[in-house]
């Protein structure tokens, strides 16, 4: 088995986030962006944050949130880290950082080689760079669409801790570790059963399949 890490993005309910517990995943992501199908409340990420403390490391995703918005998410989760997934500067990932004390994982949308050359940007401010397809111009939702990009655009990536992520399932992870080489890898839509419905039969075959 390999020690590839993995990370469980835009759970929401109790049975799936047990599910990815089970399963042997590193990272438990929760999504608060109110336009997201995997949005959640306050209150969910209160009781979901307190059954998965100590069991797996817990990760914040916002999309350009104000302080008083990650002010909230933190207290609410208890997050272990905070994923920025929208616009955020390398200057705002640092001001992020330095506010909780706590690890950021930044996305870092990839359509071309350009995209992911781009990144260096990053490096001083974020403690691991996450490489996602690039939403569509005008997406309402930067993320967890299940589109790929070219892995073969990460070959220049300048280092650093680092994820891949972007159209991602338990068919395709394998061939996309094996070709990428990738250290830590991240799924949503892949592990669904609809858009914004996680499979637990899913999560477990994606996590088998990451570390086969
Ligand atoms: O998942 C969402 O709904 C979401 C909403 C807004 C910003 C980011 C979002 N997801 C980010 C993730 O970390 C996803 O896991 C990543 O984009 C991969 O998604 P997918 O291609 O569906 O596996």
């Amino acid at each position: 088995m390999s020690d590839i890490r993995i990370k469980i993005c835009g759970l929401s309910t109790l049975p799936t986030l047990e599910a990815t517990i089970a399963a042997g995943a590193d990272m438990a992501g929760f999504v608060f962006f109110a336009k997201s199908p995997r949005h959640i409340s306050l209150e969910t990420a209160r009781a979901l944050g307190r059954a998965a403390q100590g069991r797996i490391r817990k990760v914040a995703l916002s999309v350009d949130a104000s302080n008083a918005d990650l002010d909230a998410m933190v207290d609410a989760l208890a997050p272990d880290l905070l994923q920025l997934h929208g616009r955020e500067t390398p200057e705002r990932v640092g001001a992020v950082k330095a506010r909780f004390g706590l690890p950021v994982i930044k996305a870092i949308g990839v359509a071309t080689a350009a995209d992911v050359a781009a990144a260096a940007a990053y490096l001083g401010a974020a403690d691991i760079l996450l490489f996602d397809a690039k939403p569509a111009p005008g997406a309402a939702v930067p993320g967890g669409a299940g589109l790929a990009f070219d892995w073969t655009a990460l070959r220049g990536h300048a280092g650093g801790e680092w994820m891949l992520s972007g159209g991602l399932d338990p068919d395709n992870v394998a061939e996309a570790l094996a070709l990428t080489q990738a250290p830590a890898v991240d799924v949503s839509s892949g592990v669904e059963s609809a858009r914004g419905v996680k499979d637990e039969a899913k999560i477990a075959a994606f996590v088998a399949a990451a570390r086969r």
